[in-house]
């Protein structure tokens, strides 16, 4: 099975293979489909700005997942992407030679095309934290195959050459230029978001959008679709997601009060989707939605995913301005590569970490400092608030350490830790340090 081919499977066999039989719980065959229900469409073109704004804000709120129609991404380019991933795979899998080009692990040169590809639950740590939580029956993969890019925009550079599409003629001008325009409706659309949150309308612009991902998804037809899946349920671990699906099948489902709603593909929209790095940085107000994709007994479904990724480098946590003391942070902040690094080795479990749970931000440390103290240093903040002006320009970044340099005036800050973390707090006045080690959430610290 492990190196079958996508042409021949599907007229070998009339039944999925055990490996790739969901859990009970977990097939589609099993769940409760809404009747009648739709993700928001939302009209790029028209003319009310606040109206647009406002739905955008809305959607993302609500569902976490809309459509957009009159985005500005002209239709021949958009048709010719989708043509240029569908004409190449169809031939790619009817070559009797491996499909090299085709890798879904991103680790190996060797990697082929199966008829069942794995992608998210053959990420190392995603898989065993499944199969040790018996979430998926053996490994209950994904029935898709799947080929990813990694590019910079401008210039368009394969980040990773061995997994880079074997270039054909049209592919770096067509793809090429689809990602320069998927970035520009990208950055529109968290700009509208910006405007909705109160944020600086170029808050993403630069590192934030900096790191695109562009993945194109093969499904081929199923020979028992209620039993698996040809993508998993997850939620997108970036920034921003805009897909485009083919347009006839539906295959694509949303998560929402206990029922999953189909996104039914409208021809001339993108879907698009907040991912789990905007709803830390929006502080929750966003929604990172799960999602998955039904596979089908008849037709093929291809989808080309545009992912909007930060670089390693850039810092993902609430936005200052969606913070206070009434609206504390409730996730934690780490570098993208931290994060993603993370999400790799411990997959979904991951994300309940990055959560401050309610108790240790409602009981959060409050250090008031009264005495002329020259110098204070914190281990494992969270978030820093406070009412001294020295925090709005000393303070800024959010390090897992901060020191601040006083000024011998009176001061009062409340830092946020993690659920039962240990934090040392120095203080210095010039005299001697005075250290205090503080086990747990709540304590309340006094200096002196
Ligand atoms: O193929 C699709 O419709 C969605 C794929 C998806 O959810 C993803 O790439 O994250
Ligand atoms: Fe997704």
């Amino acid at each position: 099975m492990d190196r079958m081919l996508l042409s021949s499977f599907y007229k070998l066999h009339s039944s999925v293979p055990s490996s790739y039989v969901q859990p009970p719980e977990r097939r589609p065959g099993n769940s409760i489909l809404a009747v009648g229900k739709l993700v928001p469409v939302i009209d790029l073109g028209g003319h009310d700005g606040a109206d647009i704004i406002s739905n955008v804000l809305k959607a993302s709120q609500d569902y976490g997942f809309f459509q957009v129609m009159n985005h500005g991404v002209c239709k021949e380019l958009v048709d010719a992407t989708m043509n240029i991933f569908k004409e190449e795979k169809i031939k790619e899998s009817s070559k009797d030679t491996s499909c090299k080009m085709y890798t879904s692990s991103g680790r190996s040169t060797k990697d082929v095309a199966d008829y069942f590809r794995n992608y998210l639950t053959g990420l190392a740590g995603w898989a065993q934290y499944e199969i040790e939580n018996h979430l998926v029956s053996d490994v209950g993969r994904d029935i898709k195959a799947l080929s990813h890019f990694f590019m910079l925009i401008p210039p368009i550079i394969p980040r990773n050459p061995p997994y880079y599409w074997t270039p054909q003629s049209c592919f770096p001008e067509v793809v090429g230029k689809y990602t320069q325009e998927l970035r520009k409706l990208a950055l529109q659309i968290l700009e509208l978001l910006c405007e909705g949150l109160g944020l600086n309308p170029e808050y993403f612009c630069g590192g934030y959008s900096d790191n695109p991902v562009l993945l194109s998804h093969y499904y081929p037809p199923c020979p028992e679709p209620s039993l698996t899946l040809g993508t998993s349920m997850h939620k997108d671990p970036n920034l921003l997601t805009i897909l485009l699906q083919e347009v006839g099948i539906n295959a694509l489902q949303v998560f929402k009060d206990g029922e999953w709603i189909t996104v039914e593909p409208i021809p001339n929209t993108f879907v698009v989707n907040i991912g789990i790095m905007l709803q830390i940085i929006s502080n929750g107000r966003l929604i990172a939605a799960k999602h998955r994709v039904i596979t089908n007994s008849i037709s093929a479904r291809h989808s080309v995913a545009y992912f909007v990724n930060p670089t390693k480098e850039s810092l993902i946590e609430p936005a200052e301005p969606l913070t206070s003391l009434t609206s504390p942070p409730v996730f934690r902040s780490m570098t993208f590569g931290e994060l993603w690094g993370n999400f790799l080795i411990k997959g979904s479990q991951f994300e309940e970490e990055l959560h401050i749970h309610e108790g240790s931000v409602g009981q959060a440390l409050l250090l008031s400092i009264s005495l002329p103290f020259s110098s204070m240093t914190v281990s494992h903040v969270v978030a820093v608030h406070g009412s001294h002006q020295k925090l709005e320009t000393g303070i800024t970044s959010k390090a897992t350490s901060i020191s601040i340099q006083l000024d011998h005036t009176l001061f009062s800050i409340t830092f946020y830790f993690p659920v039962q973390s240990i934090f040392h707090v120095t203080a210095n006045n010039g005299f001697g340090q005075q250290d205090k080690i503080i086990i747990g959430v709540g304590d309340i610290c006094l200096f002196p």
